[in-house]
């Protein structure tokens, strides 16, 4: 039996990119078929590392070969992954700027950005994380990086501020250059300005995702975020109490002005319900039940996931080592499944696919 390219790309033309809608030969998704005798070898190019749908696109490669061409041929795939970029996130080398907004302080925001960040740099892509929560910057604490102050460089000969490294992805924090005890008294403009050179002065080089953890609300950072830099679309960390929901939306609302466009690549729902670990079968919805997700659907926005209230997780924030770190820890993947649905979310709008689930 003879093989021929041909033969392959026709085969896999049969198979769709379930979220772009097209094929994978037109996606341009297949590369490098090499054919030895009845042995097959091509590579998938996945749009993100954390895609959701990575073992899912492989069996129906398998299948369409065997089904269009001989199930006798030895099969051996390459999933890979080249991360697709906004249009232009005006910081060179960054591919997409992922803000994580909440209406209302304290639902766990900053947790949420943490193990975002982390989760994608776990699934393989290079990740950076801004801290541009004034009021209370988290990432020292969380980080375990209290009292450190990032370094300049010269990169061309410009001053350059060098994002600190921990646990593989690159960090900068309003916090890192602010003293702990003291409040900020700093005025809109100096706000704006300071905000503004996380992201222009500093050394990010080539990063696939850059995190933003926002201010709770919708203040000066928001405007001067969303203005200066576009952003591929905002996570919105809620918790499911009214109060949080009403803020939340509130927030989604800001995103959603014709001043700001920002896609809401879905609505994250976090302390869901509580879970004593000597009764982990009970669930106990204590602020409610099923808030965010109804807010995802009112937006007409994906539903990203829930994360229980468990002490483990404000035990690794506040011990400077993020959950998603713990690889025995069942949240770990709650946060991980996060992670690839941001990033699926983030290469369909990148494709210029709404991403609005309309029921
Ligand atoms: N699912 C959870 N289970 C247990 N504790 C949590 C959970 N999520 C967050 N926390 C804890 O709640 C506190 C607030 O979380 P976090 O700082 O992430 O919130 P935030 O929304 O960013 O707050 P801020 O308004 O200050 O920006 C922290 O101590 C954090 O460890």
């Amino acid at each position: 039996m003879t093989i021929t390219h041909e033969q392959v790309l026709h085969a896999l033309g049969h198979v769709e990119e379930p979220d772009l809608k097209k094929d994978l030969v037109t996606l341009n998704m297949i590369q490098d078929i090499k054919i030895d005798g009845t042995k097959l070898n091509f590579s998938v190019v996945l749009t993100t590392p954390a895609c959701p749908l990575k073992g899912l696109i492989e069996n129906a490669c398998r299948n369409a070969i065997s089904h269009f061409i001989s199930p006798e041929i030895e099969v051996s795939i390459n999933m890979t992954s080249q991360v697709t970029a906004q249009k232009n996130t005006g910081v060179p080398g960054v591919k997409n700027i992922i803000a994580v907004a909440s209406g209302k302080g304290g639902v766990g925001k900053s947790t949420v950005a943490a193990n975002l960040a982390l989760g994608l740099a776990q699934k393989g892509a290079k990740v950076g994380l801004i801290d541009a929560d004034i009021y209370g910057p988290s990432v020292p604490i969380m980080f375990g990086l209290e009292g450190a102050r990032p370094m300049a460089s010269q990169v061309n000969g410009k001053t350059r501020i060098e994002p600190i490294e921990k646990y593989g992805i690159k960090l900068l924090s309003i916090g890192f250059f602010t003293d702990p005890n003291q409040p900020v008294p700093w005025r809109g403009p100096m706000v704006s300005t300071a905000v503004k050179q996380l992201f222009n002065d500093a050394d990010w080089g080539e990063l696939d995702y850059l995190v933003v953890d926002l201010p709770p609300g919708t203040g000066d950072i928001h405007i001067t975020v969303t203005q200066s830099f576009p952003i591929a679309g905002a996570v919105i960390v809620t918790t499911p109490q009214n109060v949080a929901l009403a803020d939340a939306r509130k927030g989604i609302g800001m995103f959603m002005m014709d001043a700001i466009n920002v896609p809401v690549l879905g609505v994250i729902e976090n302390m869901s319900y509580f879970t004593p670990a000597e009764l982990p079968e009970n669930k106990y919805y204590i602020f409610g039940q099923g808030g965010g997700q109804k807010l995802a659907e009112q937006i007409e926005a994906p539903f990203l996931g829930e994360i229980p209230l468990v002490k483990s997780i404000s035990e690794s924030g506040d011990s400077g080592q993020p959950l998603v770190l713990q690889d025995n820890n069942p949240m770990t993947q709650a946060f991980l499944n996060i992670a690839e649905r941001v990033a699926q979310q983030v290469a369909i709008c990148n494709a210029g696919i709404s991403n609005k689930i309309i029921n």
